[in-house]
């Protein structure tokens, strides 16, 4: 029996209120994670099956969220293309982004056997979950991914070196996007063997250039991991960061539901999407530096829209910051469950 609120939205099924999880839900503002953080590095944890799986679980404990998100990185994918990763203390970094390569397309040696310590993670997470909790497991789109391993991590947000770079060497963007579109399906279907229930594709850098180009080079290997993911009846939730506009220009093809960030509200893009298309979003995670009855006024805001559309997730525009403070977190998880949804 279906007894996850999220599944049951996801199926269409009617709730009391809306489901909820929060990107980033796991790392950055739990006081336990970050305790463990004091003793273990990112790397070690993921790595290990029981703490992976401990670490995934805890924001169902500390929050209250009705599913868990892998606790993995989207960087695994670049890491598994043979790229030097390293943990640092300053954050994560590649041995050699590729554009300092003669030749990108050779550098690369995509070996899915690098996945296999996280598909150990989620049968661990499915061996001790509640039932009612389902796993969410994710990658990063192509252009994301991309922009990492062209110009590096940690450098720029903009991505200038990226971008000159898509417009310089078209075809050869196109055969990196096809790699990596290619090992981000055998990583998916291989997480969905392992037991996750939905399945998210973090697109968080599409804002970075004009729509037309998106769609051109970027729409194709969505609607193929989409189709890969859906095929195996897991619902494939998209979010295009910064799209703007575009989000009238995503079909059911490409995803069951679409997760807005906080620049569109939540009213306007239920108008600008497929009817077809479930939504999720788009709390302004900044939103919880704020105080309590400031955060409940904006909270509010959104009980008219949850009272008319069962077919939404509430999740932030983009996930929590690491300064946020955890009560403000908790406090916006408690508000959803004793908010009347009037559904
Ligand atoms: O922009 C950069 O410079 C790199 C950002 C960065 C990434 N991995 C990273 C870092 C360093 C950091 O988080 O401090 C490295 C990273 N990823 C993660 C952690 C855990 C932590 O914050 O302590 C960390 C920090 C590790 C460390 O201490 O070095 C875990 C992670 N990344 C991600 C997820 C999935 C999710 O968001 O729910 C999750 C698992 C869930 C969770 O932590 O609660 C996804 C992810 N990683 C990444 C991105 C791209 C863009 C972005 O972060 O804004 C995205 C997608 C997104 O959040 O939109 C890349």
């Amino acid at each position: 029996m279906n007894n996850s609120i999220l599944l049951k939205t996801l199926a269409g099924e009617k709730t009391e209120r809306p489901p909820f999880w929060f990107m980033r839900q796991a790392g950055r503002v739990l006081p336990s994670y970050l305790k463990l953080k004091e003793k273990h590095s990112f790397w070690e944890m993921m790595q290990n099956a029981e703490m992976g799986a401990k670490v995934t679980l805890l924001p169902v404990d500390d929050l209250g969220v009705d599913a868990a998100i892998l606790f993995s990185d989207i960087l695994v994918i670049p890491y598994a293309m043979g790229m030097g990763l390293d943990f640092t203390d300053r954050g994560p970094e590649f041995d050699v982004p590729l554009i300092e390569r003669d030749n990108p397309l050779k550098a690369l040696h995509p070996d899915p056997e690098k996945l296999n310590y996280i598909y150990e993670v989620i049968k661990q997470v499915v061996a001790t979950k509640p039932a009612h909790i389902p796993l969410i497991g994710f990658c990063g789109a192509p252009l994301t991914v991309l922009c990492y391993m062209l110009e590096g991590i940690g450098r720029s947000k903009d991505f200038p070196k990226t971008i000159k770079y898509i417009y310089q060497h078209k075809e050869t963007i196109k055969k990196l996007v096809e790699s990596i579109t290619e090992l981000s399906i055998i990583y998916a279907k291989t997480q969905i063997k392992s037991g996750i229930k939905v399945f998210q594709l973090f697109e968080t850098h599409a804002g970075l250039i004009p729509f037309e180009l998106y769609k051109e080079l970027f729409f194709p290997a969505v609607k193929k991991i989409a189709a890969a993911v859906r095929e195996e009846n897991i619902p494939f939730i998209y979010f295009p960061k910064d799209i703007g506009t575009g989000i009238t220009q995503i079909t059911p093809d490409m995803c069951d539901y679409l997760s807005i960030d906080w620049q569109t509200p939540m009213e306007v893009a239920r108008k600008m999407v497929d009817t077809n298309i479930g939504l999720q979003g788009n709390i302004d995670p900044r939103l919880l530096y704020s105080d309590k009855a400031s955060i409940e006024r904006t909270l509010n805001t959104y009980v008219n829209f949850g009272s008319k559309n069962q077919d939404w997730i509430i999740n932030l525009g983009h996930g929590f910051l690491p300064d946020v403070p955890y009560e403000n977190a908790r406090f916006l998880a408690d508000w959803i469950k004793r908010t009347d949804w009037k559904r």
